[in-house]
């Protein structure tokens, strides 16, 4: 994988940032993009094998990570990352909280175990992240920024309830952690993805992938966004050009809204499908010539 970065260069010369999910996708992308702006990198991820070979990638380029196994939905394996992550790297100066994932299922289809499964990746394992490298290191060292990965798009998205509900939970934490953590110099934002290419949905099955190629003919940009567009985003959130901004959330989505909000326009008039939707796939109570 060969990175050249749209940022300046040695922008985080000396500084060791953290990236849950280092090991594929979105998080593999931005500890690329970090190291080839100085930082050394702590990649979490479950698999050690996958972080182990994003390791060796940056060991190609001349750079340095250290790979941590962790499942961030276990407390006393967090405590323990965030521990060998300090000894090791010797601090850290950002945390990138992008471990994540979630299955499409219908809420009546979700056991109580599969809804707290996603519930504890997608908010409880950030929550315990963020907090263990706040007491362990931040507050007592100047600070540093932490990047939440949430989905905007999810707000009350069909298929994935579970998740779009940890994720506005994930909105919530950051807003507050923001407050409480600002006067130990810690800055707390969300970056929220819409469709990107990446690995994370090779498991999915056929039925939302056809789904998510559907939504391409209705979206404003008309396609799908690339791993390196939110990299780009993270990296201006852990960066000193953000120093202003804490508590928000940025939206790299290609304009695209709520999907809630994102109801396609039919053309009434020619009973003909619009932006890929038919007619009948339109509730009745937004169809104008039923008023
Ligand atoms: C049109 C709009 C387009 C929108 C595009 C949005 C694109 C979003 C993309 C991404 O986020 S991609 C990146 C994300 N990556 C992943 O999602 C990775 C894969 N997912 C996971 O790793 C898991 O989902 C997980 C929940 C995070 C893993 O948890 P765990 O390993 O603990 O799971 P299991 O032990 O296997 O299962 C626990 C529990 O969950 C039930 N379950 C699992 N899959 C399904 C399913 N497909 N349907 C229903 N239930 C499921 C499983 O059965 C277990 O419960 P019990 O059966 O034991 O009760
Ligand atoms: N791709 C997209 O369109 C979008 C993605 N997102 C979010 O962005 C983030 C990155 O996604 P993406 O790169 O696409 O997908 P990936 O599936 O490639 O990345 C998710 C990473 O999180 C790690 N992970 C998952 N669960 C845990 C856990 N319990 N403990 C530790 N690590 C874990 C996985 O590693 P391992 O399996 O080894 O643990 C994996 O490396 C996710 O939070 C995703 O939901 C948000 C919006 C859209």
């Amino acid at each position: 994988m060969s990175y050249r970065s749209i940022f300046r260069p040695g922008l985080f010369e000396g500084q060791s940032i953290v990236v849950t999910g280092g090991g594929s996708g979105i998080g593999r992308c931005t500890a690329h993009e970090l190291v080839s702006l100085g930082a050394q990198v702590a990649l979490v991820g479950r698999s050690i094998e996958k972080v182990e070979s994003v390791q060796d990638e940056i060991s190609k380029v001349g750079g340095i990570a250290t790979i941590h196994s962790c499942d961030i939905r276990d407390e006393d394996a967090v405590k323990a990352t965030v521990a060998d992550i300090i000894k090791q790297q010797g601090a850290i100066h950002g945390l990138v909280n992008n471990a994540g994932g979630q299955f499409p299922a219908k809420l009546e289809e979700i056991s109580l175990k599969g809804w707290e499964a996603v519930i504890k990746t997608n908010l409880t394992g950030g929550f315990l992240f963020a907090r263990e490298c706040y007491t362990q290191w931040m507050k007592e060292n100047g600070g540093g920024p932490i990047v939440n990965m949430v989905a905007d798009m999810w707000n009350s998205m069909p298929g994935m309830g579970h998740s779009g509900a940890a994720r506005k939970g994930m909105l919530s934490f950051t807003e507050t952690a923001a407050i409480e953590w600002a006067a130990a110099g810690v800055r707390v934002n969300s970056i929220a993805p819409g469709m990107i290419v990446s690995s994370g949905m090779d498991t999915y099955p056929d039925w939302w992938k056809d789904r998510v190629k559907a939504r391409i003919a209705s979206h404003p940009v008309k396609r799908m966004g690339t791993e390196s567009e939110v990299s780009a985003g993270i990296v201006f959130l852990l960066s000193e050009a953000s120093a202003f901004i804490t508590g928000t959330c940025l939206r790299v989505d290609g304009g695209a809204p709520n999907i809630r909000m994102n109801w396609d326009m039919p053309d009434h008039k020619n009973n003909k499908p619009f932006n890929g939707f038919h007619l009948a796939e339109i509730p009745a109570f937004l169809r104008e010539d039923e008023k």
